[in-house]
């Protein structure tokens, strides 16, 4: 018997949406997956080949990129912030949109804009790094993992780079949108070794969501 297929999905906001994409991919978690009470982290699924393990979204990249999970679902801002070379995204699912942005305080001090060093406060030290280096400004960040809108009134930084959808969280917060680094969507991933060591199964999951993804996006 081939061992069971371990697919991640991050427990939050992405679910909602990946979950019927899942479903018409044949992959159905049991019952559990739904009882908020239930305190597992894996379950198994209705075809008794896959299990679905749920954990936070940077960790679904991690999983996937050492083996651990050979397949699974995250935010393109995950992907691009740990660059692992194992990991393949194959499908853009076109859901979970959002984009990686710049924000500051709207009465940030004018000569800010010069300056050739910042303090930025993120979730997305390497994204971050990379795209101020490439405009020749040093960016020394604070990394942090949520809240980050606090950061330039508390003085923690001067700004932030963060996920911005609707912008609401940016204007209550007095800060406003100065850049977009990155637009972002959720995608399909899978661990590049154990598509070469399974291909059959992985090369149809992949074609599947494939299909799936082409037929959204027709409608
Ligand atoms: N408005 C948004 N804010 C944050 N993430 C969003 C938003 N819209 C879509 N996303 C996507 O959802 C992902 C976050 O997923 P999720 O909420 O499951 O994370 P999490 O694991 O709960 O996060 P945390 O590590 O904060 O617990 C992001 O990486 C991004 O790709
Ligand atoms: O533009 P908006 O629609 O307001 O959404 C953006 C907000 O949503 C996310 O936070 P989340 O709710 O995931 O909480 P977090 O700060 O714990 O990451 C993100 O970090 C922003 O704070």
């Amino acid at each position: 018997m081939t061992a069971k297929l371990t697919f991640a999905v991050p427990k939050g906001r992405i679910l909602e949406e990946a979950l019927p994409l899942m479903a018409r991919a044949g992959i159905v978690p049991d019952a559990g997956f739904h009882d908020k009470k239930n305190r597992s982290l894996s379950f198994d699924c209705e075809d008794g080949q896959t299990r679905v393990i749920r954990v936070r979204a940077f960790d679904v990249a991690t999983f996937v990129a050492h083996g651990a999970a050979q397949a699974g679902i995250v935010g393109s801002d995950v992907i691009e912030e740990f660059d692992y070379p194992d990991l393949y995204a194959p499908v853009d699912l076109d859901i979970g949109h959002c984009r990686l942005s710049i924000a500051e305080p709207k009465d940030a001090a004018e000569n800010e804009d010069k300056a050739s060093h910042l303090r930025v406060a993120t979730k997305y030290p390497n994204l971050t790094r990379r795209w101020f280096e490439a405009r020749g400004i040093q960016a020394e960040c604070v990394k942090l993992n949520g809240a980050m809108e606090l950061a330039p009134s508390l003085g923690l930084a001067t700004r932030i780079v963060d996920l911005v959808s609707t912008g609401t969280t940016l204007r209550e917060n007095g800060l406003v949108e100065t850049a977009k680094l990155l637009p972002v969507s959720a995608r399909l991933i899978v661990n590049r070794a154990a598509l070469k060591t399974d291909p059959e199964r992985l090369g149809n999951l992949i074609e599947q969501f494939r299909a799936l993804a082409a037929e959204a996006k027709a409608a």
